[in-house]
């Protein structure tokens, strides 16, 4: 296996707030540390289970926008992220990685607007926003995505058809393979099959190690398909 950029993740809660909203997400309350030893370490959990605050203060303490950009952006639209980042020691490997990207779909447009800012001669704007959300969310990927980087993405399926998300899931199997490390939020099954992937769940009160079989992502999305008529029936009989 490739030697991770980031090995470990240690909260030293003392420096949290005794009032602070983390300290009552059951997942993280009583999470002391974690350690990544695959390339692709995924997220996955119900709505709120505290999935974002913990890969935004990752991405945060290895030195990205809260709003997600390469490390070069600078800027803040909204302040919402949480304190957590600085409570945060990311244990780092030998290596250090030669590039990295924060892809969060809920705030992609401020950085979308921020990358034509930036562009001058040497470094034209790709125009994200004179395409479609999944055509700039791929294009992303595309350009940015290299072997040797590090990277967090949040929800990249948000905007993204099934071909698309299996693009990205070649793109970043390939990076992942020459040495690049991935965190990633996600409730995508296709995402989630990624060969290697490791998966942390965040639901039933911890953070503990999931085979993809056992997401919900998976499980709902196979009922769904293998016994629809069933399921629907089910749901909708009292409505
Ligand atoms: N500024 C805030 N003040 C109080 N609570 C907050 C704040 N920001 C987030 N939360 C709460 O923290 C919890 C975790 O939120 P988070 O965004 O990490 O969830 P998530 O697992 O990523 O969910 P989703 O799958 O919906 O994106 C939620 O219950 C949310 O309401």
């Amino acid at each position: 296996m490739n030697q991770p950029f980031i090995k470990r993740a240690v909260i030293e809660w003392e420096k949290i707030g005794q009032d602070s909203y983390l300290r009552r997400i059951p997942a993280l309350e009583g999470l002391e540390a974690l350690e990544f030893d695959a390339p692709v370490t995924c997220f996955v959990g119900e709505n709120g289970s505290g999935k974002s605050t913990l890969l935004e203060a990752m991405a945060i303490a290895a030195g990205f926008n809260p709003e997600g950009g390469s490390r070069n952006y600078h800027f803040s639209t909204y302040d919402s992220h949480s304190e957590l980042w600085r409570a945060l020691r990311l244990v780092r490997g030998y290596k250090k990685p030669s590039w990295g990207y924060f892809l969060r779909a809920e705030s992609f447009y401020n950085v979308a607007t921020r990358e034509e800012e930036y562009a001058d001669f040497l470094h034209p704007s790709e125009k994200y926003h004179e395409k479609s959300h999944g055509e700039s969310f791929l294009a992303v990927a595309q350009k940015y995505l290299t072997p040797g980087g590090l990277y967090f993405l949040d929800e990249p399926e948000a905007a993204l058809s099934p071909q698309r998300q299996l693009t990205l899931l070649m793109e970043i199997f390939q990076c992942a393979r020459q040495g690049a490390q991935f965190f990633m939020v996600s409730h995508s099954p296709i995402l989630l099959g990624l060969p290697g992937a490791r998966i942390l769940s965040f639901d039933d009160g911890e953070v503990h190690p999931c085979a993809y079989e056992e997401t919900e992502s998976y499980q709902v999305m196979e009922m769904f398909i293998n016994s629809r008529e069933l399921l629907l029936k089910k749901l909708l009989k009292d409505l």
